[in-house]
Parts: structure tokens; sequence; C-alpha cells
């Protein structure tokens, strides 16, 4: 495919994402219907969807207009992309731009576009944030880091960042995590590559390594919301571990038999039914569903698709689960709460909220890990009974 072909695909994506379609959905459908494209170019026309999403309101604004085209259009200015190189009508390229599209707009300079939030979120955003709400609002419309957890059972870490070199990957320590190496260079290797297919490293974000690693001593740990089981298989990378993944939604852990024998550790998966007889157990991690604002920038339309009823929804599972994964913590044992948000209303609010219902416990670590170039926002907080 041309550039300018490429750009015609993302327009039309966007506008299927415009009448409600969610983003991955189109951009699988684009896919199955255009046999023609090859890897190279699906992955160039997932960048242009993107990048606008992560930044539509800029884009809109730079396009003026809120269809494919202008958000195309703006979302090329934004990258300092002449919109003319690519819309050229030759090779399946879009039309040429009309005259009134050649002006260039004055882009409004609110927080709301500077930050690509809807206007509802602004309160909630700067009250979680506070000074640091204007650089995590310019992170969230840039491209997250490509990071790898070392499975640091198999393999150290500085071994590791050689081993990856000599595949084609150019990587380097990442700072929030010991496991954790950021790819520069090379990341769509990453999945064909030995190193990833022999178990030594593992695609997740740096923050979600910190906060498994950080989780406290304790030989029985249940993953009380083990989704994928990306942290299950961090957390059983300790040897000391016996580790259990519960799901509420078992058909999400439907590979984690598959990437625990990739990674040589073993995890036990439990159905709901079962988790009263396997209880207790030393530390219960409850990694929440949540609007995921802390990794916005790897699903961009979220921050688009999340609504204040939605937000107040999750805000009542939040609680429910601490609920039920408190009562399966053994007596000292501790129940670690964690989010991939940056909102404190899912995150030291629904800790304090918890606090005030169970007097008898208690708040013994809590922190947030910055959204930053090195990783996605996170929230954990560490739970135990008040001692008698
Ligand atoms: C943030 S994701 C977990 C991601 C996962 N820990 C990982 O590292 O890949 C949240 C998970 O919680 C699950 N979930 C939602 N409600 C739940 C509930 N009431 N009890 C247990 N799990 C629940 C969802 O099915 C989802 O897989």
């Amino acid at each position: 495919m041309t550039p300018g072909a490429r750009v015609a695909a993302a327009i039309g994506i966007l506008d299927a994402i415009g009448e409600g379609q969610a983003a991955e959905q189109a951009l699988t459908r684009w896919a199955r219907g255009s046999r023609y494209a090859g890897s190279k170019d699906r992955a160039a026309v997932r960048d242009h969807v993107f990048d606008v999403l992560r930044r539509r309101r800029s884009a809109a604004a730079m396009g003026a207009g809120a269809d494919g085209r202008a958000l195309m259009i703006g979302s090329l200015r934004l990258q300092n992309l002449p919109p003319d190189d690519f819309f050229t009508v030759e090779g399946h390229a879009p039309a040429p731009l009309s005259d009134q599209e050649r002006s260039v707009p004055a882009v409004p300079d609110d927080d709301g576009t500077r930050w690509n939030l809807p206007d509802w979120l602004l309160p909630e955003f700067r009250r979680s944030l506070g000074e640091g709400a204007d650089a995590a609002g310019s992170l969230l419309g840039t491209r997250a880091p490509v990071t790898l957890r070392v499975n640091t059972g198999r393999i150290a870490r500085e071994d590791a960042v050689t081993r990856l070199a000599a595949e084609g990957m150019i990587n380097a320590p990442n700072p929030v995590a010991e496991t954790a190496l950021d790819v520069t260079e090379g990341a769509r290797r990453i999945r064909n590559s030995a190193s990833f297919t022999e178990g030594l490293v593992e695609l997740q974000d740096a923050a979600s390594q910190a906060v498994a690693a950080g989780l406290p001593e304790g030989a029985r740990v249940l993953d009380y919301c083990a989704g994928g089981g990306g942290k299950a298989l961090a957390i059983a990378a300790d040897p000391a571990r016996a580790v259990f993944a519960h799901d509420i939604d078992p058909r999400r852990m439907k590979d984690l038999g598959q990437r625990a024998a990739r990674a040589g550790v073993h995890i036990t998966e439990l159905a709901t039914a079962d988790l009263g007889a396997a209880a207790p157990f030393d530390v219960v991690f409850c990694d929440a569903p949540c609007s995921g604002s802390g990794a916005w920038r790897r699903s961009p339309d979220g921050r688009w698709t999340l609504t204040p009823e939605r937000l107040e929804e999750l805000a009542e599972i939040q609680q429910q689960i601490l609920d039920a994964a408190a009562s399966l913590v053994a007596p000292a044992g501790v129940l670690a709460y964690a989010t991939c948000s940056v909102l404190r209303v899912e995150n030291e609010d629904a800790v304090e909220a918890f606090l005030s219902r169970n007097p008898g416990w208690t708040c013994i670590h809590s922190e947030r890990i910055n959204l930053s170039q090195h990783s996605d926002g996170f929230f954990a907080a560490h739970l135990t009974r008040l001692q008698e």
C-alpha cells in the first residue's frame, strides 16, 4: 500500500469508530476485508488510527472537523507531516485537500484539548494528579513504551539485553522495575523471537512488573482478578511462592496454562466455587477492573468510551471485589489492591471506602507509579487486619 492508501484506510476505520464501532473491532474488520494489506501496512494503519485516538481533540481542532478525513489531516499536522504529501488521490490515496482544508486553524489552548480528554473528566483528572496533571495529560497523547519482563528465573536482565540485541531488538534497562527492559528498536520482532518463544521474556508494562514485585512476602498468593495472567506469571517467577489464579470470567485465563509452561512456572487456576476451600491465602492480590486511564496510551479509545456512569459502576465493582477478596485473606495476611488508573476515585477513594466499612482493617502501604515515558500509571495499596 502507498502511504496515501494507508491514510485512506485509516480514514475509513476512524469513520467506523465514529459510528460506534470499538477501535479493535474496526481495525480487525478492515484487515479481514483487505487481504492485500501486508503486516507493515496493517501496523502503519493501526499507528495512524491510534495516533488520532490518543490526540483526538487536538487532531479535530487541527483538521477543523470530527470525521475521519479531518482527524487524519489534523493528526498529520500534529506530527509535522504535510497532509498534501498523502492526500494525492494517486495509488488509492484520499482526494487532495480543498482550499478550505488547506488553511490551518488556530488550536484552542484549553486543558481538554491539550490533554485530549473529555470535559466531564477534567475535574477528576486535576483532583487526582494535582501539579502532575499537565505532564500526565501530555504523556497520554504519546505512544506507550514497549517493555519486556525478563524471566529472571531463567536469565539475568543484563544477559537478556545482549541476547535480545543479537536477535535485532535494541533495548535498555527500564528504571521502574528491576526485571524490565525498554525495547526501542525491533519491537515488531519480539513475538517471533527465540527469547520470547522460549519464555525468557514476556511483554509487560514496567509498572505492572513493579506492582507484582512489590507484593509483600507470603507463600500462598491468590491473583483474584488474573485476566490473561500477566501479573500471576510475574509473581510466580519467585520460586518461594505458590501462585493461584482466579477470574470471574475464566475464559480470560485460557492462555495462562500455555504461558506458564513457556515460562517454566506453575500456577493453579481456581474457579469461583473453589475459592473458599482453597483459602486462606497469605496475599490476595486484586488487580481490579478499572477505567484503564493509566494505560490509555495503549487503549486510546478508552478515554472516549468511558462515561461518568461507567466510572461509578466500576467504583461499585471495585468495592465488591475488595469485600469478596478480604474474606479469603489469612488472619495476618495482606489484601493487595491495584489499578492501572490514575484517578483518585478508583484508587485512594476506593481504599478509604473499604476501610470505612471495615474498621478492623488498615492500610500499610499505598503508592502511585506515575505515568511516564517508561511505564503506564498505576496505583497499589496493601491492607491488613489490625492485630488485637
Ligand atoms: C485489570 S484486569 C486484570 C489484568 C491481569 N491481572 C493481568 O495482569 O493481565 C481485571 C480482571 O478482573 C476481572 N474481574 C471483573 N470483575 C471481577 C470480579 N467480581 N471478581 C473477579 N474478577 C473480576 C475481569 O474479568 C478482568 O479479567
